[in-house]
């Protein structure tokens, strides 16, 4: 059986480990030491909302300068996957819906927002946007369902994966 990445060892999903610019590091990401998709810096306001700076790198271009589909798709999953986690939540999506409502040129700032549409039981229905920085307009659009786990998640899926 392959063996996880080596950055999970003592990890804890409530908390983990960050950049300084406040960027939760998934797996392979601690390992690289920065968000692979480009997400520079994170925060929770106040309100309750969820802001992410990052630029499209140019290993992920799909079209001449703009980005792959699958970066943006990505991009919206892990940042409104982030409002659970910055509520010291996890969870994991159940479903994700996004619109590409322009092409998101590689190299420049943009700014994802993420916020709570409402909560269900375990469920969090979560939508955000993707805008051009610094004129505001919207490239993309997302909304999607997270649904929240104890921290046993990753060991029964392991012992579920041994018996296929
Ligand atoms: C950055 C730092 C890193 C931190 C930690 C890493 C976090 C990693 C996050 C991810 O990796 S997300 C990766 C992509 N997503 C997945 O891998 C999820 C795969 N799917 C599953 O694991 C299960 O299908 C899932 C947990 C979503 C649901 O499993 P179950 O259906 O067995 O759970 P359960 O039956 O307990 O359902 C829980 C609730 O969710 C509801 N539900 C399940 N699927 C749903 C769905 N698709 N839409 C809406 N609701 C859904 C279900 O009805 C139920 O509602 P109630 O609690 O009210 O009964």
């Amino acid at each position: 059986m392959p063996t996880p990445n080596a950055q999970w060892a003592g990890s804890d999903f409530q908390e983990p480990p960050r950049t300084t610019g406040g960027v939760a590091l998934c797996g392979a990401c601690r390992a690289a030491g920065a968000c692979r998709l480009g997400v520079d810096k994170e925060r929770l306001g106040a309100d309750g909302v969820a802001w992410f700076e990052l630029a499209c790198p140019r290993s992920q271009e799909g079209g001449p300068n703009v980005a792959h589909g699958g970066w943006t798709a990505s991009v919206m999953d892990e940042c409104l996957g982030h409002l659970p986690l910055l509520n010291r939540v996890l969870s994991v999506t159940a479903e994700l819906t996004v619109s590409f409502v322009k092409p998101v040129p590689v190299e420049r700032p943009v700014q994802v927002r993420a916020w709570v549409e409402r909560r269900e039981g375990s469920r969090w229905y979560i939508a955000g946007e993707m805008t051009l920085l610094p004129g505001g307009a919207v490239l993309a659009r997302a909304s999607g369902v997270w649904v929240t786990r104890d921290p046993g998640h990753f060991a029964r899926h392991e012992a579920w994966l041994a018996e296929q």
